[in-house]
């Protein structure tokens, strides 16, 4: 579904990526890991047309997306989160998950605004409670994201970028600020709009539990390289990942 092939990114004089190649298949979760500055954030600017790489190709559904600009990437089916949360506290809930859709609406944007397409909106209001619902938000919609616990707001971030209903979510690290809970609760709803919608997920991830409980298929990345790829049980016990991990504890 999503191909990286030989991808090399430079920042100056620094390699971040190099000859790294990975492929996402439909409808699994594929988790990318790896230590700090491995590269892996890198590679998803790289996917998203953010960063462009001095060399390879990402090729999505028999696509080049190199050629593809940023603003468009999500028309393909792709949506991301970010490290940090970028939801509009001026906005109440239910318009926050609004806002993921809005990119959809083929029609007159000046109809849109007149509320003359009804059905369109009745079609996203269904689209949204639907998803609220499925993520236990639906009580919530009302309400400012300065209310929210940290938690809830992740949730709501998940609901905008599924309302679009992307072929691929890559997301940036969901778990990072949550607690033992709030990461079960994030490991359901992978669980969730991964068989239920049908979305597959690309997930950067340090919270290693999650990313052994929820993965088909882990790629570990070490200094802009790939270094090992497998199921979770291969990549627990491959030596060269448990001495990559155990140096970093040591440095730590
Ligand atoms: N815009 C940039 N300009 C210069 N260097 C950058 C830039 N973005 C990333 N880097 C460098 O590229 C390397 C890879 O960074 P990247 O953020 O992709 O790593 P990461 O694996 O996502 O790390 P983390 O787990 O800490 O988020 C690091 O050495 C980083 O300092």
């Amino acid at each position: 579904m999503l191909e990286i092939k030989n991808v090399t990114v430079k920042f100056g004089g620094l390699t971040a990526v190099k000859n790294m190649s990975m492929t996402i298949e439909k409808g699994k979760i594929h988790s990318l890991i790896g230590p700090n500055g491995a590269g892996k954030t890198t590679l998803f600017n790289v996917i998203t047309g953010v960063v462009k790489p001095v060399s390879g190709e990402v090729i999505f559904q028999g696509k080049n997306l190199l050629k593809v600009k940023p603003e468009e990437i999500i028309y393909k089916g792709i949506t991301r989160t970010f490290q940090n949360l970028q939801l509009f506290n001026f906005l109440n809930v239910y318009e926050n998950i609004y806002s993921g859709i809005v990119h959809n609406f083929n029609g007159d944007i000046i109809q849109l605004i007149n509320g003359k397409s009804k059905s369109f909106e009745k079609d996203i209001r269904d689209k949204i409670l639907g998803i609220a619902e499925l993520l236990g938000i639906k009580n919530r919609l009302s309400s400012y994201p300065t209310q929210l616990s940290y938690g809830i707001l992740k949730r709501i971030e998940i609901a905008r970028a599924i309302v679009s209903e992307p072929k691929i979510i890559l997301f940036d690290e969901p778990a990072a600020g949550l607690n033992t809970e709030e990461t079960n609760e994030i490991e359901d709803i992978f669980k969730l709009i991964n068989k239920k919608r049908e979305i597959t997920i690309l997930l950067v991830e340090h919270d290693m539990s999650l990313v052994m409980n929820i993965s088909d298929k882990i790629t570990v990345m070490s200094f802009g390289e790939k270094i090992a790829e497998g199921t979770p049980d291969e990549i627990a016990n491959n030596e060269e990942v448990i001495k990559v991990y155990l140096g970093e504890n040591e440095n730590a």
